[in-house]
């Protein structure tokens, strides 16, 4: 729970708005999000590296919502983008190509006109055939891309090996024993302007000690750059900082940025990052209502009408979301897992969670701001989950769920005729 999701009169709110009246209002399965708590977690990363020239660039990956993304933007917000969708959902919500930072293993050549053609502030570039095919486009175009190396560290990380990133067997990044020869070659390429480095070594980290164990090895190399007479301007440190699901410690972003500080003391370098998870991730609920409850022969099941296909976190990664009721009641708890009605057995949400529930209650999944629309599908032709958003006290409608129609219409004209 936190201070923007908590309990008032025994009814769940989102800023003291009950979800009770959101589910009303909205239907379920939707996600709710707390504009207060985005701004809230916007905040701490300004005012820990206030002082420092820096740039916070959203990873949208996290979510993607054109008023999420517009939200971040009036903040000040840069973004983190892998795709040429990500960028046309930047620039459809109003921000700023200039701050958008493009990662990725696999860029296009249409994506890379696109980023070209709007402006982006970099390429973080993650191979030498990605790097020369990017001179090649800007050449055509007549422009020239400016570009940093995703350099991989290989450092552990230490979280799930699904989301671990800057292991030598990672399929990321430009290997450091290699990296000093590519900048070498970005910069004798002639539509490339070399600006940066990057690196980013996972999610969902707890601990402090890899990130700047990345970025001890990356001002390294930096400093082997200057004697090469390659001069970077900016740093990006990258995202991955992790939240508090169950019971874990995130890492404190005040003593963070003040080793990145220190680490940086005299050198010009501007500092980016691309957190995703830590922006969003508790900024969020994911609001179901229970279908049915089953009792098995060995277990119970309450059957909730979200499922895997809304969020994906526990079936993919094992991962833990509280399930709380949103309305507290007296009645005795028991032992159930939270299923949905996919037809998988690795369909759940929440495995042997003691709660109080009956048929038709409404339970909030948290912590599903981050990796939970944006991973949703259509699995089993069920809709996408609607989007809510709680700003100054009322609710808004910020994406509507598929319809069904939505959901054949790509299809139903390309029926052969019967
Ligand atoms: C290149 C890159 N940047 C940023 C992120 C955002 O990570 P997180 O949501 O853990 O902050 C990711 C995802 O792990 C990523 O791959
Ligand atoms: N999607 C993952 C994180 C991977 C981040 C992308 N590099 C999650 O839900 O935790």
């Amino acid at each position: 729970m936190t201070s923007h999701f908590d309990y008032h009169d025994r009814t769940l709110c989102a800023d003291h708005t009950p979800l009770t009246a959101i589910a009303e209002q909205f239907g379920t399965p939707c996600f709710v999000y707390s504009a207060d708590a985005l701004s809230e977690s916007f905040a701490s990363y300004a005012n820990a590296f206030a002082g420092q020239d820096h740039l916070v660039c959203f990873a949208l990956k996290a979510n993607s919502n054109l008023s999420i993304i517009r939200h971040f933007a009036r903040l000040g917000a840069g973004f983190d983008i892998v795709s040429g969708g990500e960028l046309q959902r930047v620039l459809a919500a109003g921000g700023d190509a200039g701050r958008v930072v493009f990662s990725g293993v696999g860029k296009s050549e249409a994506e890379m006109r696109l980023a070209l053609e709007a402006g982006v502030l970099c390429f973080n570039v993650e191979s030498v055939n990605e790097l020369e095919r990017l001179n090649q486009v800007a050449g055509a175009m007549g422009r020239r891309a400016p570009v940093s190396l995703r350099v991989n560290p290989d450092v552990d990380a230490k979280t799930h090996p699904y989301i671990s990133t800057g292991l030598k067997d990672n399929k990321f990044g430009i290997a450091y024993a290699e990296a000093r020869a590519v900048y070498r070659r970005a910069a004798a390429l002639a539509n490339l302007d070399v600006v940066g480095i990057d690196c980013h070594i996972g999610s969902q980290l707890t601990d402090l000690t890899p990130l700047l164990d990345a970025l001890d090895r990356l001002l390294l190399l930096v400093d082997q750059l200057a004697e090469d007479g390659i001069t970077l301007h900016h740093l990006d440190i990258g995202g991955g900082v992790g939240i508090r699901y169950r019971d874990e410690t995130p890492p404190d972003l005040n003593r963070y940025a003040q080793a990145v500080r220190e680490k940086l003391a005299g050198r010009k370098l501007k500092v980016l990052m691309e957190p995703g998870r830590s922006l969003v991730g508790n900024a969020g609920v994911l609001l179901t209502r229970v279908e049915y409850l089953k009792l098995g022969e060995t277990k119970h099941f309450a059957i909730v009408d979200a499922a895997m296909n809304d969020l994906m976190r526990p079936s993919l990664y094992d991962a833990w979301h509280d399930i709380v009721p949103v309305s507290q009641t007296d009645g005795p708890a028991q032992l159930v897992d939270v299923v949905g009605p996919v037809c998988e057995s690795s369909d759940f949400l929440g495995k042997d969670r003691q709660l109080a529930v009956e048929e038709g209650a409404l339970l909030a999944v948290l912590s599903a701001g981050a990796y939970g629309s944006t991973m949703s599908s259509n699995y089993n032709t069920r809709a996408r989950a609607a989007e809510v958003l709680v700003e100054n006290g009322q609710p808004r409608l910020i994406r509507e769920r598929d319809s069904f129609a939505q959901m054949v219409a790509n299809e139903l004209n390309l029926l052969e005729p019967r």
